[in-house]
């Protein structure tokens, strides 16, 4: 998962690209980057780290311009470096450059790298954002296109998850996988910016109250004399009339302050809680407690549907970020063991109901449980807001080969046992369907394997 940003229209660009940038932060953590146009030039600053990190008053300065497309990295395809950072830049001999982000992965990255490889197209990095932005450059060189319809193409030949930005010196594209996978929104300040995001929460941040979500196959054209939706029906490029939206998106991902396929986050995990309890009738515990952040609401719904305290008896420290997108498992562990602590005194021969929203290899609730037991807890009863993970993503989350997830080497008696609690239930994925409004309209493909964009090719 990747966060995006696009502004458009005001001489600090770059400045609300950086604004917009930090309040997606949570969507990815490895590294940060930026390409700004003041009108002729399009200038990129990118390098490992975080916004606050990387760009500094220094960097934003050199930056001017007022079209500005970013990007928060959270790899996916090719390693975690500054040469597979975005935004990608193409400059071409005969003038015109283009810069692209993009959050999501493609599926067919191989074989159409190996085509444009073929044109003598040449690759800098192994990263999919390089692959969309030099696919448009070659159309437009080669077959004279313009850019509407080189992304017209791209949606033929290129499968898989993309929420993108693109900028040209003068004009800001936005544009959407047919099946619309990940979030994507935008809108206009009162001044009249355009301003393009992953979440919402990054359009409340910076002052856009007016949002909508860029429609599946959407192609939008910002220039200084209009805005221009361009007319793309998505069912020429897809199965199925359906969008299939990220569910994940909605359990773990995104802030819960922001809006999107058509739900309010904290909503949907308010209900995950509230299915959860259902099946808990009768159990009685004496305290409700979340892990936090990504599961608070999760804890929230659980606790008003059964009528049981909920209670905040874990402690993050707000300085480590996520650790499940974190690539290395070193760092994982040691960043789960440094960011939870409990509070004193508190879980002392208490019944416990504790929540978390997923698990994935199993690092951070074998460390919790422990915390919990430590701390003198006399029973945790263990709820998951999701169905067991048995699949990898190959459309923008780094759901690790399949042998690395715990739910594929443990049945879920020996999961029960390896966290050392006394019960365990996921949330069956009949019940997460209920828990949004529009169930077709998602993929659940990491709980049932069902892809709706196929899986990946091998690049050799
Ligand atoms: O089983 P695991 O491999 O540990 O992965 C699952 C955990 O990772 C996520 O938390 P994370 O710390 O990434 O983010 P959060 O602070 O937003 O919950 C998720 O909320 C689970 O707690
Ligand atoms: N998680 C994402 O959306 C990652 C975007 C892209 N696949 C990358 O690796 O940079
Ligand atoms: S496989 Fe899972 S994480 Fe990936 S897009 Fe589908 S629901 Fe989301
Ligand atoms: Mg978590």
């Amino acid at each position: 998962m990747c966060g995006i940003i696009g502004v458009f229209g005001n001489d600090n660009a770059g400045r609300l690209a950086a604004v917009g940038l930090f309040a997606e932060q949570h969507r990815g953590q490895e590294s940060c980057g930026m390409a700004v146009s003041d009108g002729l030039l399009i200038r990129l600053h990118k390098k490992m780290g975080l916004v606050k990190e990387v760009f500094h008053e220094e960097q934003l300065n050199a930056l001017p311009g007022k079209i500005a497309i970013g990007h928060v990295r959270y790899p996916t395809k090719g390693s975690a470096t500054e040469f597979n950072t975005q935004p990608h830049l193409v400059e071409t001999l005969s003038g015109p450059c283009y810069a692209l982000a993009s959050n999501g992965d493609i599926v067919n990255y191989a074989q159409v790298r190996k085509m444009l490889e073929n044109e003598k197209v040449y690759f800098k990095s192994d990263n999919d954002a390089e692959l969309l932005v030099k696919y448009i450059a070659y159309r437009i060189l080669h077959y004279k296109e313009n850019i509407g319809d080189a992304i017209r193409n791209l949606m033929r030949d290129i499968k898989g998850a993309y929420s993108s930005v693109l900028c040209t010196p003068t004009e800001l594209y936005m544009f959407r996988d047919p099946y619309s996978i990940r979030p994507m929104i935008w809108g206009k300040t009162p001044e009249g910016t355009v301003i393009v995001a992953s979440e919402s929460c990054a359009l409340d941040t910076l002052g856009v109250q007016d949002r909508k979500e860029v429609p599946p196959a959407g192609i939008i054209k910002v220039s200084d004399s209009k805005i221009e939706v361009l007319d793309n029906d998505p069912n020429l490029y897809r199965e199925g009339n359906c969008e299939k939206h990220c569910i994940f998106e909605q359990i773990y991902f995104s802030r819960p302050d922001s809006f999107h396929f058509g739900e309010n986050v904290y909503a949907v995990r308010e209900k995950i809680g509230a299915a959860l309890a259902l099946q808990d009738e009768g159990l009685n515990p004496d305290l409700v407690v979340p892990v936090p952040d990504s599961s608070n609401f999760i804890g929230l719904g659980y606790a008003n549907q059964n009528g049981i305290p909920l209670s905040l008896g874990l402690i993050r420290n707000h300085y480590i970020g996520r650790t499940f997108i974190k690539p290395e498992q070193a760092v994982r562990d040691e960043s789960v063991r440094q960011k939870f602590n409990v509070l004193p005194n508190f879980f002392n021969g208490k019944r416990i109901v504790l929540i978390d929203d997923s698990i994935v290899r199993g690092t951070t609730i074998r460390k919790i449980v422990r915390l919990i037991k430590d701390a003198g807890a006399a029973e945790i009863h263990l709820r998951i807001g999701s169905p067991q993970i048995k699949h990898s993503c190959y459309y923008g989350i780094d759901t690790p080969t399949t042998e690395e997830l715990i739910a594929n080497r443990r049945t879920l008696e020996e999961i029960r046992e390896i966290t050392g609690v006394d019960s365990l239930k996921h949330l069956p994925l009949t019940d997460l369907k209920t828990c949004v409004h529009c169930p077709e309209n998602y993929c659940y493909a990491c709980f049932d394997g069902n892809y709706p964009v196929g899986v990946p090719d091998v690049y050799n």
